[in-house]
């Protein structure tokens, strides 16, 4: 069985408080992204897990994909080792979810090859045992989050009128060290409101808490968003902690922007 993890992007992102667990509640919006990974399990076989395409750092053991067997195998003894493969594809450490989305994806495979009849509530709390910004993978559509990321509302926007574009200059943000750099606040008018003005107010309204410290360290990052913005953006941002910038612009109209080679571009048009 093979499936396709894709990616999400935050539309804002505020940081409210620091909880007593050591998290952090926030508010932010969701909106997935055809950019994915590709994951296959093939079973009978032993447990073991390869990955070819971008390298994943850490131990292979590590894996999201494998943490999500184990997490189901704890409460299903009779699920057998599979064999798994994880092609990488979405840029890691970029605030695009990709690892959240490999969990939240190898969880509903196992869910669906071995008729586990897991609801959805209880895949979502599985997810979120994974990793905050996995519960939304589940359901994989547009929703306003708060709590740790796991608490989702759907939401009506649909960005297909626009064309929206991905950079990622390749720096690896640690979402543990972006969450420390932060002081939280709760703003002035919430997410859930400002999401509803028109995109073309969005921005002087939605901002995302993790760019003031993340540009400082990486100052090239704020560059990519004032190239957007000069290249007819409507609106850029930083995407979770980063460091992939996302730019929505006027449907087809993206092209002709020169980028360094080293970077990895890509257009939803
Ligand atoms: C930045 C975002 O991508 C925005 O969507 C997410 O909040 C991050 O979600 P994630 O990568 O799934 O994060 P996790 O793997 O759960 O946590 C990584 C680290 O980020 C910090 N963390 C994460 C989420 C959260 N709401 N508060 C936090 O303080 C914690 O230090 C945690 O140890
Ligand atoms: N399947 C996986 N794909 C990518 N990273 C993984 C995976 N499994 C574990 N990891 C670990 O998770 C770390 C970052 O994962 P991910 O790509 O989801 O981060 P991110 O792009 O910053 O996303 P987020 O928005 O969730 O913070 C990697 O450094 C890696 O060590």
């Amino acid at each position: 069985m093979i499936v396709f993890p894709n990616c999400k992007i935050n539309l804002g992102l505020n940081i409210l408080q620091r909880r007593a667990d050591g998290f952090h509640d926030l508010e932010t919006v969701f909106y997935p992204l055809p950019v994915t990974d590709a994951l296959e399990v093939l079973s009978p076989g032993q447990l073991q897990f390869n990955s070819t395409g971008i390298p994943v750092p850490g131990n292979a053991a590590d894996n999201l994909c494998l943490k999500a067997w184990h997490l189901l195998k704890a409460d299903f003894p009779e699920l057998p080792p599979v064999n798994i493969h994880l092609h990488k594809h979405i840029p890691i450490g970029a605030g695009l979810g990709g690892g959240s989305a490999d969990a939240a994806f190898m969880l509903q495979l196992l869910n669906n090859k071995f008729r586990l009849e897991l609801s959805t509530a209880q895949l979502i709390a599985y997810a979120a045992q994974l990793g905050s910004d996995c519960a939304f993978f589940i359901q994989n559509r547009t929703a306003y989050a708060t709590g740790r990321g796991e608490i989702l509302e759907p939401l009506e926007l649909n960005l297909a009128a626009y064309s929206i574009l991905l950079v990622h200059p390749g720096i690896h943000v640690n979402t543990g060290w972006a969450f420390g750099q932060i002081t939280p606040r709760v703003p002035a008018l919430s997410l859930r409101d400002s999401i509803q003005h028109p995109l073309e107010a969005w921005k002087d309204l939605i901002h995302n808490d993790f760019e003031a410290p993340v540009f400082q360290a990486h100052p090239i990052l704020k560059q990519i968003k004032e190239k957007m913005y000069n290249a007819g953006a409507l609106y850029a941002t930083m995407s979770g902690s980063g460091s992939a910038m996302v730019g929505i612009f006027p449907k087809n109209n993206i092209a002709g922007i020169l980028w360094d080679t080293g970077y990895r571009v890509f257009e939803i048009i």
